[in-house]
């Protein structure tokens, strides 16, 4: 399947009923087959239980009270409290064990939709936001829980219950039930036309929600920036039009509810108005007992129950269809870089990478980023890219990594090609630092060992040291055990670099890719960071997008990018005697760099 477009219509709250995605569904309830089934039959005895009483009430008046014996009013009773134990016990055991069917399903769903969204490609990443996606593994399989634990068996039951009292209400007096019966068209008239501006204001009321939770997310991880340039005013103007628009839907979904259900109470209530006068008239003419119709009267108000219950499930269903839908986009969604059938493990690799005319586009309908990219590079060469923004440099690294596929030419590492081995070996052996070290939660020693858990502890402490982590960490009352939030946001941004070096710098790869950090820091941290640098690169191909000189001046090959082309290739001296694009932008950083050292006295 192509790439899952996800335009408006995609986040619709209901969808028509889908046999195909409900066969689906089905399939994830198959390995609890038998705790299903087993369900299934204690529902049934429950319903046939609660079916029971309302002729037993009925026995109980006309065998019992009329008559005046005290045994069958001893026995009934207790009948009746025995059912309503045993009804507990039975609903008790049923709600337990669907609750644990539907974790478990659940907890399934939502593993499968994680290990298959960690191997899609970028490409898929690519635009969507992360909200969406996050919301597929939580809110769209919940509803699928919601049907499964509360909708599937409430569907069963209640269909049960009404198919019982129907058959029964139509055995104890045919044409007492069809007088009942008469006022249902009214009501499937006024459902059919109510429910569905119901269910309308509600899924208004969830979008609105949904609206509020996505400025809620953007608020929190924008609130920097949202200070720095004093927006809460507006924001609060903005929110408030949200809030308000949600407390809005809400209040006219709760009114058109709180309407249509006395109108369906009023509307049974009239069929039961019709049985109680005509069934008082057959008592009074001997032709029916007080039990009798007393038992009708209580079917027909068990009656109701159902409807309203299936009603709400089937707007359950509905919703739960649209979350189906969008799950099983993503699960059908082909990871597009994966391993060839005949994809070899990549053998430990010396570090020549080669690039032979190399083109890509990121998509089908874009234009070319990267034109005819010819590249040698040795083993341990240090390679510096260079250029303006946008022209490609980035692409280059990330074809290198396989992040995409090259749509033209090849890439060729030790000379085999990167689509030939698999993605795990070639990672492996290739480490990255990009400007925003992404550090996770855990500790310090977790995230060290991120690329390479076996390490010993004495290797951890080298690496510490190389890239001179070792000094703040000691500082730490924990040391090496200190949690560090999400994102390392208890680093500052050198301490979450330097970090990032000692990571890469355990996994030991043989061609490490760097994306220079533009940001400055002070002094201290940036002779640091040079100096953990200057480990980290010995003996590794490295492939820097350099933003300072000194990386620059030392590369042993500088390649400038431009419009994504290669446009000069070669030494910091040969390229500064061909008085090119790469002599000027050296100039002008050069100059930017001795004017930014002047002012602040450097
Ligand atoms: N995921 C993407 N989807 C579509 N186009 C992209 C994507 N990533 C980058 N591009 C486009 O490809 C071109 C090259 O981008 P690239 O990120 O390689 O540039 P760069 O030289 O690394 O820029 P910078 O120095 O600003 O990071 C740009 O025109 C950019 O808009």
């Amino acid at each position: 399947m192509s790439q899952v477009e996800w335009d408006s219509d995609d986040e619709l709250e209901e969808k028509p009923f889908n046999k195909a995605y409900m066969r689906r569904l089905f399939r994830y309830l198959l390995p609890y087959r038998k705790i299903l089934s087993f369900v299934g039959i204690i529902v049934l005895i429950n319903m046939a239980l609660s079916l029971a009483e309302p002729l037993l009430l009925g026995y109980i008046i006309d065998a019992g009270i009329v008559k005046g014996d005290y045994t069958v009013i001893h026995w009934i009773g207790f009948s009746l409290l025995a059912i309503r134990i045993i009804s507990w016990l039975l609903g008790y055991v049923h709600t337990r064990l669907i609750n644990f069917t539907g974790q478990r399903i659940l907890f399934d769903l939502r593993q499968q939709l994680f290990n298959h969204l960690q191997t899609l490609s970028f490409r898929f990443f690519d635009g969507r936001p992360a909200g969406k996606i996050m919301s597929r593994i939580t809110n769209d399989t919940n509803a699928i829980g919601e049907l499964i634990n509360g909708g599937l068996i409430t569907m069963v039951m209640e269909v049960t219950h009404l198919v019982g009292i129907v058959a029964i209400l139509l055995w104890m007096d045919w044409q007492l039930a069809l007088l009942s019966f008469a006022s249902l068209p009214l009501l499937f008239l006024v459902v059919g036309k109510l429910q569905p501006r119901i269910e309308g204001a509600y899924s208004r009321s969830r979008k609105t929600m949904s609206a509020i939770n996505g400025n809620l997310n953007e608020t929190i991880q924008g609130i920097r920036v949202i200070q720095a340039f004093s927006r809460q005013s507006v924001n609060n103007r903005k929110f408030d039009t949200l809030n308000a628009n949600n407390k809005q839907a809400y209040m006219r979904a709760a009114t058109l509810e709180n309407t249509v259900w006395p109108i369906v109470e009023m509307i049974g209530m009239l069929g039961t108005c019709l049985v109680v006068w005509f069934g008082a008239m057959k008592v009074l003419d001997g032709v029916l007992t007080l039990g009798f119709v007393m038992a009708f009267i209580n079917y027909l108000w068990r009656f109701w129950g159902p409807i309203s219950a299936l009603s709400k499930v089937y707007s359950q269903l509905l919703s739960a269809m649209a979350s189906a839908e969008r799950i099983f986009e993503v699960l059908d969604t082909e990871p597009e870089i994966k391993d060839r059938a005949e994809a070899k493990v990549m053998k430990s690799i010396r570090g020549e990478v080669i690039f032979e005319d190399v083109s890509f586009r990121y998509g089908e309908d874009k234009p070319e980023v990267l034109q005819g990219i010819q590249l040698h590079i040795q083993p341990g060469q240090r390679v510096a890219i260079v250029g303006p923004t946008g022209a490609g440099k980035s692409t280059i690294v990330n074809l290198l990594m396989r992040f995409y596929d090259a749509t033209g030419g090849r890439i060729l590492i030790d000379g085999q090609d990167v689509k030939d081995v698999t993605l795990e070996s070639l990672r492996k052996q290739i480490g990255i630092v990009l400007q925003d070290s992404f550090i996770f939660s855990g500790t310090i020693e977790d995230n060290l060992r991120y690329g390479n858990e076996d390490a010993s502890d004495e290797a951890l402490r080298q690496a510490a040291q190389h890239v001179r982590i070792d000094g703040f960490v000691s500082q730490f009352p924990e040391g090496y055990d200190t949690q560090v939030e999400e994102r390392g946001s208890k680093l500052s941004v050198g301490q979450r670099q330097l970090l990032a070096f000692g990571r890469v710098l355990l996994s030991d790869p043989r061609i490490l890719i760097l994306d220079e950090a533009t940001s400055s820091v002070d002094t201290e941290t940036e002779q640091h960071i040079q100096a953990a640098l200057h480990s980290v690169l010995q003996g590794r191909t490295a492939f820097i997008i350099a933003h300072r000189l000194s990386t620059i001046r030392d590369a042993d090959v500088i390649l400038v990018v431009r419009d994504g082309r290669i446009t000069e290739q070669g030494s910091h001296d040969e390229l500064m005697l061909k008085d090119g694009m790469y002599k000027k932008l050296y100039m002008t950083q050069f100059e930017m760099q001795q004017s930014l050292a002047a002012k602040t006295g450097a």
